[in-house]
């Protein structure tokens, strides 16, 4: 097995939008050829992280390491490798080959340029036909996957998408899915991507960091708990689980069908029983590190969760792997994004 590199390591960041703490990051460590998607609802900090990430700002505290160089230290050219499409990307006033040549042009790039314009625009499902269209004679979904192009022509190391779904119809949501997987595939680029269709995102990465409130939910322990849900008669959102067992969260009747449940392992609760208990399956325990108590992983009808237990409770109550529990989620403690 390869060594994984790691791509990014943020150490005690804080940024602050005048006097108000708006990211605060104790230890994220983003790994290579990873489709990362972050999750969070509206203000939660993401993008603010993404401009961190893409150096557009600075830290106002903590570190942030690029290929394990301080960023403070990066020169321009290891800055390049990263390329972000900013949320409601802005197009020149020109024609579509004048918005994907242009990234190129400013790079002193330009051999080949009208095929890899080509390439660009084909991995993103347009054309030739579109090459001298106007900035304004596309459709919302079309100017996005124009803006996408102009990015993939860099065939950048890392790139970052900042709600690349939004306003695009599914046909379009889907086509950018394709483009990003084949990126990854062709060029080995890292992706970092947010996005409210949360069925879409869950979907396209290969692994989920959570932000609330501009705090990380730790990517090792958070529980996200997907569409679909059932509605109860109370019009609570209910989990039914593949093998049958039901969760009901109780006073989440105003939130919507789309919604995601994020669940810290604190909140979970192994081996108690409860009305609201339910049956899992031990798949693994690891011990966390500096702390006197494990990582207990289990699964519900497919989905994998996991819960915080200490060392004494894993052992006083016996959990193994391949056991059964009875499972307790506090799903009043349950953030929504
Ligand atoms: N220029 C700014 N000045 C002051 N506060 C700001 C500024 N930009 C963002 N904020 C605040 O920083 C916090 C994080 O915003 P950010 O845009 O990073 O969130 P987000 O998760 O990307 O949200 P959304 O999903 O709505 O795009 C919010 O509370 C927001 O109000």
């Amino acid at each position: 097995m390869g060594t994984v590199k790691i791509l990014y390591e943020l150490k005690n960041l804080q940024y602050f939008h005048e006097e108000k703490r708006v990211l605060n990051i104790d230890k994220l460590i983003l790994e290579e050829n990873q489709i990362i998607g972050v999750f969070g609802p509206n203000g939660s900090g993401k993008s603010t992280l993404f401009s961190l990430l893409s150096f557009i700002t600075k830290p106002n505290y903590g570190q942030l390491y690029f290929n394990e160089i301080d960023s403070r230290k990066l020169d321009f050219s290891l800055k390049q490798n990263v390329v972000i499409l900013p949320q409601n990307p802005y197009l020149l006033k020109r024609t579509v080959f004048d918005n994907i040549a242009y990234g190129l042009q400013l790079r002193k790039d330009t051999k080949d340029l009208k095929q890899r314009v080509f390439e660009a625009l084909k991995q993103v499902g347009l054309d030739k036909s579109f090459i001298n269209r106007k900035w304004n004679q596309l459709s919302g979904g079309e100017a996005q996957r124009v803006a996408l192009a102009a990015r993939l022509i860099l065939k950048p190391k890392v790139l970052i998408l900042d709600e690349p779904t939004s306003g695009v119809d599914t046909n379009s949501a889907q086509l950018i899915k394709e483009a990003i997987f084949l990126a990854k595939q062709k060029w080995d680029t890292s992706l970092i991507i947010s996005s409210h269709d949360h069925n879409w995102l869950n979907h396209t990465c290969d692994k989920k960091i959570a932000l609330f409130q501009g705090e990380l939910i730790e990517s090792g322990s958070i529980n996200l708990l997907f569409a679909p849900w059932q509605k109860d008669l109370d019009g609570n959102l209910v989990k039914e689980f593949f093998c049958g067992q039901k969760l009901i969260f109780e006073n989440s009747y105003s939130k919507k069908r789309d919604s995601i449940a994020m669940i810290n392992s604190e909140d979970i609760y192994l081996n108690k029983k409860d009305k609201n208990a339910i049956k899992g399956l031990i798949t693994s325990i690891h011990k966390e590190p500096h702390k006197n108590e494990m990582l207990v992983e289990f699964v519900i009808g497919g989905i994998c969760l996991n819960s915080k237990v200490s060392n004494d409770e894993v052992k006083e109550k016996k959990l193994l792997p391949g056991n059964e529990v009875e499972v307790t989620i506090d799903t009043s403690k349950a953030c929504w994004i």
